[in-house]
């Protein structure tokens, strides 16, 4: 029998089951025999003694007492007796399961699992135990169809026919000494069927250890293939002019921006391809280190592109490139254009008239075509598709790469999903900001604190931000409420603030004027919906309320903070919420708290797992199947050492375990 073989040779496999076990992604002896438990319950017995107070557990006694049934209500009943541990006695019941009750013989040994009250000295029972050799139990994922005990069975049956000897070692040797990592048939083996605990973890240990690295080398490789196969431009910026730019800004680049700026013109001057990811935290200024970049492509030649996800900030950046580039033809594409007015940026985009652009998705439609694309770089990345790159190449132009990203990544994170990427950080704020304030309220605090003092700080010329609550998945309700709000707000305020409402269903020039009156002080208050939420950057606006503020995310709640506290002027955000659950409590919390984004970004994981962030598909993060990447890390970090040395290392390349690895990797042409 071979690993690859089906699992329809092994015996008591029908080909109904054959079917059910595909729904698991079980198809070869290979898929059962790596198909591990996701828990294992530690059905070992213990003595009352060392049990704590609503610990699951396994109690072992003699039956003293026989079992009674009684009834209450119409279906309910409960099974009570008492067994005798040593020289203690204890309680059992058991909840509507009469049957149960033949399986209590007086006098004999039995061992019930449940959960302990160490007050009353009872268990309340949840099974009881045929037999307790081996109190460690797998417990596996199962669907309709498929039973614990036939998976259980089955799996038994492949090592039972020697499927076990099968399995090959795809580590290798100085690895498996280095970490103490037990072989891969016996921690496979050991998965399903461990002596003890020891045994599972060490087991476990191992196979965690081989799924992240291997992961890791798949990184590596992929980035060394990148480097050797795509010729990247070699963009000769002007020094000179750029350094002039610099200086013409209204402020000084803080370090960080330093530093990043020039780790981002050196991969634009190499001959490389960019791979890189701009990250930094709200506010921190990523855009103008992003608009230097562009410029200096524009100096040597090349057009550049900056492609966001909505339209109000790429108009946003569009006044904003003009405002620093009077000099440059600077353009802007979005889908919801005039015809007569993308034709013509069609066109001197095609030209090469149009230097630098600014604008959606709609800059990788079919129908544009660049003169010499030097650089794009693209503002929240998880937005996107990871395929942007690709598409460019199928235009016939491979433009440098890079990626702004201002929900802080967890460095966990960070390192499993851009394991393969360059990753600049910006890590400090620009000089002169100070705290913003950030309080929590209640919902009937508003009326007769917060709003007071908002109407105060408004005749002192703050502006405004109120977010209106958020329906998932309703824009209808969505609206319902920006619009409720706008009305208790203009009866509040009466004359005495000028108002605006922007929500999703406006026309995209209404949002844009309305964005623009703002940030041009004719209005005080703008009522939104999280339309808002990214990038927006009106620098006087001082004040952001937050209603029902419980029922957004924390990176979310960051980034809409992270729209006031952008000038030099003391900003407040203020979170209106009664969250019923304790992760909302937490989270209003923790908000109160801390301002590091890095830190949220962390608390968010935690609370909330990676996919949820930034959703497994698109970020592509992969799945693991033994691995958590919160929680092993460590792991993750040592995988990802080995992994950058052994590409590293020269010498490997003849040795045969090397080539076992790329051989299991699938890429085995990394240095053609
Ligand atoms: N070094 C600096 N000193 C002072 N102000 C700066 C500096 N860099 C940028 N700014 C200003 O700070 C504000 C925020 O900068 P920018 O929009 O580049 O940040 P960002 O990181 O892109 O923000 P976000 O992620 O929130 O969209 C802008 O008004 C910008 O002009």
């Amino acid at each position: 029998m071979k690993l690859t073989d089906s699992i329809q040779f092994l015996k008591g496999v029908g080909p109904k089951s054959v079917a059910r076990y595909q729904g698991l992604g079980i198809f070869t002896v290979q898929d059962l025999l790596l198909y591990f438990p996701f828990r294992y319950d530690d059905f070992a017995a213990k003595s009352v003694f060392e049990l704590i107070d609503g610990e699951k557990t396994t109690i072992v006694g003699r039956v003293v007492t026989p079992a009674n049934v009684s009834y209450y209500g119409a279906r309910r009943n409960r099974l009570t007796f008492k067994i005798k541990q040593g020289e203690a006695v204890v309680s059992v019941s058991f909840f509507n399961q009469p049957y149960l009750q033949d399986k209590v013989v007086m006098d004999a040994e039995i061992a019930i699992y449940g959960k302990w009250d160490a007050k009353k000295l009872s268990i309340t029972g949840m099974k009881i135990l045929g037999q307790v050799e081996n109190g460690f139990q797998p417990v596996y994922h199962v669907m309709q169809g498929v039973k614990q005990s036939s998976l259980v069975a089955l799996i038994q049956t492949a090592f039972d026919n020697g499927c076990g000897e099968l399995i090959e070692e795809n580590l290798p040797d100085f690895l498996l000494q280095k970490y103490r990592l037990v072989a891969r048939k016996i921690a496979v083996h050991a998965m399903h069927f461990p002596v003890d605990e020891e045994a599972h973890r060490q087991a476990l240990r191992r196979m965690k250890f081989e799924e992240l690295f291997y992961f890791q080398l798949k990184l590596q490789a992929l980035r060394l293939k990148e480097k050797a196969v795509t010729q990247g431009l070699v963009i000769k910026f002007d020094d000179k002019k750029v350094a002039e730019k610099i200086s013409e800004l209204p402020y000084h680049l803080t370090k960080a921006q330093e530093s990043s700026l020039g780790e981002i013109l050196a991969d634009m001057a190499s001959p490389y391809h960019m791979n890189r990811l701009l990250q930094g935290d709200v506010g921190s200024g990523k855009t103008a280190v992003a608009s230097l970049a562009m410029y200096a492509a524009v100096t040597a030649g090349f057009q550049a592109a900056l492609m966001v996800p909505t339209e109000i900030l790429a108009n946003q950046h569009f006044e904003s490139l003009q405002q620093l580039f009077p000099e440059l033809r600077v353009a802007v594409l979005t889908s919801g254009m005039k015809v007569a007015e993308r034709r013509e940026v069609l066109g001197c985009l095609e030209n090469g008239e149009v230097q630098m652009i600014t604008g959606t998705h709609a800059l990788i439609q079919e129908a544009v075509n660049y003169q010499r694309l030097g650089l794009v770089i693209t503002d929240e990345q998880h937005r996107f598709g990871v395929n942007q790159r690709k598409i460019f190449r199928e235009k016939g132009q491979n433009p440098d790469v890079l990626m702004m990203t201002a929900t802080p990544i967890p460095r966990t994170l960070a390192i499993t999903a851009f394991g393969d990427m360059d990753v600049s950080v910006i890590d400090e704020l620009p000089a002169g900001r100070q705290p913003i304030t950030t309080r929590w309220v209640k919902h009937e605090q508003l009326m007769p604190q917060i709003l007071p003092w908002v109407a105060d700080e408004v005749v002192k010329g703050a502006q405004v931000y109120f977010i209106s609550p958020l329906i998932e998945e309703s824009e209808v309700m969505d609206l319902k409420n920006a619009t409720e709000l706008f009305g208790e707000l203009q009866d509040f305020f009466g004359l005495s603030a000028q108002i605006a409402l922007l929500h999703g269903k406006m026309k995209n020039a209404e949002k844009d004027q309305i964005m623009a009156d703002f940030k041009a002080k004719k209005y005080d208050v703008l009522v939104s919906t999280t339309v808002i939420e990214v990038g927006v950057n009106v620098p006087n606006a001082t004040i952001m309320v937050i209603m029902d503020a419980d029922r957004f995310g924390l990176s979310q709640l960051h980034q809409l903070r992270g729209r006031v506290g952008r000038g030099e002027k003391k900003s407040y955000t203020i979170l209106v919420a009664n969250p019923k659950s304790d992760t909302g409590k937490r989270r209003m919390q923790i908000m109160t708290e801390t301002q590091n984004g890095f830190v949220l970004a962390e608390e968010d994981l935690k609370m909330r797992g990676s996919g949820e962030i930034f959703g497994t598909r698109q970020s592509g993060i992969p799945e693991f199947s033994v691995a958590d990447i919160v929680n092993d890390y460590p792991i993750l970090e040592v995988a990802r050492q080995e992994a950058v040395a052994i590409f590293a290392d020269e010498y490997l390349g003849d040795r045969a375990e090397f080539q076992m690895i790329l051989a299991n990797l699938g890429v085995v042409d990394i240095y053609d």
